[in-house]
């Protein structure tokens, strides 16, 4: 096994030695909100220590590390490529720590399986955010809860300025990583800035992914949805509330518009982290979770950080044909909650013609307080204890014959899963196709974060659960192997930060969803949130 490179000793908070405190760091507030709706940043007495801290929600301990893991079980042997799983995985700089599990700096983690052998390694992304972040020793970009405090007013106002033209922005990309048909690896978060290109060997940062279109706008959906074929994403359009569905061939940096969506709601776009399609349709969720313009100018976040709960504005799933990108459907639906849709497939009559279209999704009760739930003190102080909100597997009906309205109810009985629903994941080659089985992450209670892996059978409507006392699994990622003809022939991929400060990397069977091998990190894992696999050529 190879020395870990430059790790440093963690002092007794998680963090690294000789860095500033910061814990001054406050900024005046845009408009007078009512100080019970504002989030302030920790008191010293809240700050956490490390003794009571999972080390899920610990800074990963050094800028990177690579080396051999020692594998307990056996690899298959088909199993030839590299899981990346992106994340937050460095919530402070200096000694001032970060409010919101969304606002850590991007840490890419890598498995590389090959021979039935596993090597794994983690490396901090380079962005501009990350780097002024060191540099200065304080936040100098906009991430999701934080903003930079302004030295004085005059600077204040030049930073509303930059905040409209979005150069004041986080380029932080730690939500997701895709690998694009044509072989580039990109990081993503929600600001479109935040798209950069990392070598999968090495997690070297390469670069800003630039869109050379002239598309413009400052958000994206997270969730991109890439094939070998295409790369498909949402651009919500703040100003003349809406959203822009976009389609980018492989090889090019150029989107192009399919079709425009106008909100049929509210004063701005929903939250659009993710969405999903079908073989012939996109479909664009319209949540009443809204952008909240008046909550971007805040210095101090409010319980809904960067959105707005609006249930007058009423919920609506709109339906748009890939290829016309004429709007097909746009019904109004049960008012709901969701980071992450898992899938959606058409429902054909007899004569092949569409009747209606499914999308499944990752609900939560529609209550938006799961927002709130994942500020890092509820996650470090609440540990085992069962706080973490109810959710559920959202199925929607879109009907396609005109009627105005589409339906909304769990695919399965929630207590099959705890309770608890996020961080999904499907075979990907039934990606908008009718399919049987999902993975994701559910509750076995009490708990404060989902803390299972769950095979979701959704004919059966039956959940199987993998859990292990204190350990925090992130998304089950699934692999297919190579010829398969069974929907769950392969394995599932997961990190597991433990409960005793390790980590390990964890390979479960994708049919038994039993376990068939481990490889423990010398070092504790922080919690991380989407993946890709890389196939080696
Ligand atoms: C990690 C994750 O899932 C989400 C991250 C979201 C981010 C960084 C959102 C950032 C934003 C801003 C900094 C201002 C504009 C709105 C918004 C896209 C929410
Ligand atoms: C981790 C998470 C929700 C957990 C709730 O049960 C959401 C992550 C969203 C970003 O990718
Ligand atoms: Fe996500």
């Amino acid at each position: 096994m190879l020395v870990p490179d430059n790790i440093s000793p963690r002092n007794n908070k998680g963090l690294y030695k000789g860095q500033r405190n910061l814990r001054d760091l406050t900024v005046p507030n845009v408009a007078t909100p009512s100080p019970e709706t504002l989030i302030a940043p920790p008191t010293p007495q809240e700050r956490p220590r490390t003794t009571t801290h999972h080390v899920a929600w610990t800074s990963v301990p050094q800028e990177r590390w690579e080396g051999e893991l020692h594998v307990q079980g056996q690899i298959p042997l088909w199993l030839k490529g590299t899981y990346l799983r992106n994340g937050p995985g460095m919530w402070h700089i200096g000694d001032y720590n970060f409010r919101h599990l969304f606002d850590g700096y991007a840490t890419v983690v890598k498995l590389h399986f090959e021979n039935g052998g596993l090597v794994g390694g983690h490396r901090q992304i380079e962005s501009e955010a990350y780097r002024a972040a060191k540099k200065n020793q304080k936040i100098c970009y906009r991430e999701f809860s934080e903003v930079p405090k302004a030295a004085n007013f005059l600077a204040y106002v030049g930073e509303l300025a930059s905040l409209f033209s979005g150069t004041s922005l986080t380029d932080n990309a730690n939500t997701g990583v895709v690998r694009l048909g044509d072989g580039r690896v990109v990081c993503l978060t929600e600001t479109q800035k935040g798209s950069i290109v990392i070598e999968p060997e090495t997690l070297e940062t390469v670069g800003k992914f630039e869109y050379s279109d002239s598309l413009g706008g400052l958000i994206h959906s997270a969730h991109p949805i890439v094939t070998d074929q295409e790369f498909l994403t949402l651009l919500p359009d703040l100003v003349r509330p809406g959203y822009l569905v976009v389609r980018m061939e492989p090889g090019s940096n150029q989107r192009r518009v399919i079709g425009r969506v106008d909100c049929r709601g509210g004063p701005s776009p929903g939250w659009v982290h993710s969405f999903p399609v079908t073989q012939h349709y996109v479909v664009v969720p319209e949540m009443p979770l809204r952008y909240c313009a008046q909550n971007l100018l805040r210095a101090q976040p409010t319980p809904l950080y960067k959105f707005q709960w609006h249930p007058h504005s009423k919920a609506f799933m709109h339906v748009m044909c890939k290829t016309s990108g004429n709007v097909v459907a746009s019904v109004q639906v049960p008012l709901f909650v969701t980071f992450h849709f898992i899938n959606a497939y058409e429902e054909r009559d007899v004569d092949g013609r569409v009747t209606a279209i499914i999308a499944d999704c990752c609900e939560h009760n529609s209550d938006a307080s799961i927002l709130d739930s994942l500020r890092l003190q509820n996650l470090r102080s609440f540990n085992g204890q069962d706080v973490l909100p109810d959710a559920r597997v959202g199925r929607f009906r879109i009907p396609m014959d005109g009627s105005p309205y589409g339906t909304l109810e769990a695919a399965l009985d929630p207590n099959e899963h705890g309770r608890g629903m996020d961080m999904c994941s499907i075979n990907p080659n039934y990606l908008g196709k009718k399919y049987r089985y999902a993975y994701a992450c559910g509750a076995h209670r009490p708990c404060n974060f989902p803390n299972t892996l769950t095979k979701l059978d959704l004919e059966l409507k039956k959940a199987k659960n993998w859990h292990e006392e204190g350990a925090v699994p992130s998304e089950p990622f699934f692999v297919a192997r190579p010829g398969a003809t069974e929907e769950d022939d392969g394995v599932v991929i997961s990190i597991i930060s433990e409960k005793n400060g390790d980590g390990y990397a964890l390979l479960l069977d994708g049919s038994t969803f039993e376990e068939i091998a481990r490889a423990k990190f010398p070092y504790g894992l922080p919690y991380g949130l989407h993946g890709c696999w890389v196939p080696k050529e």
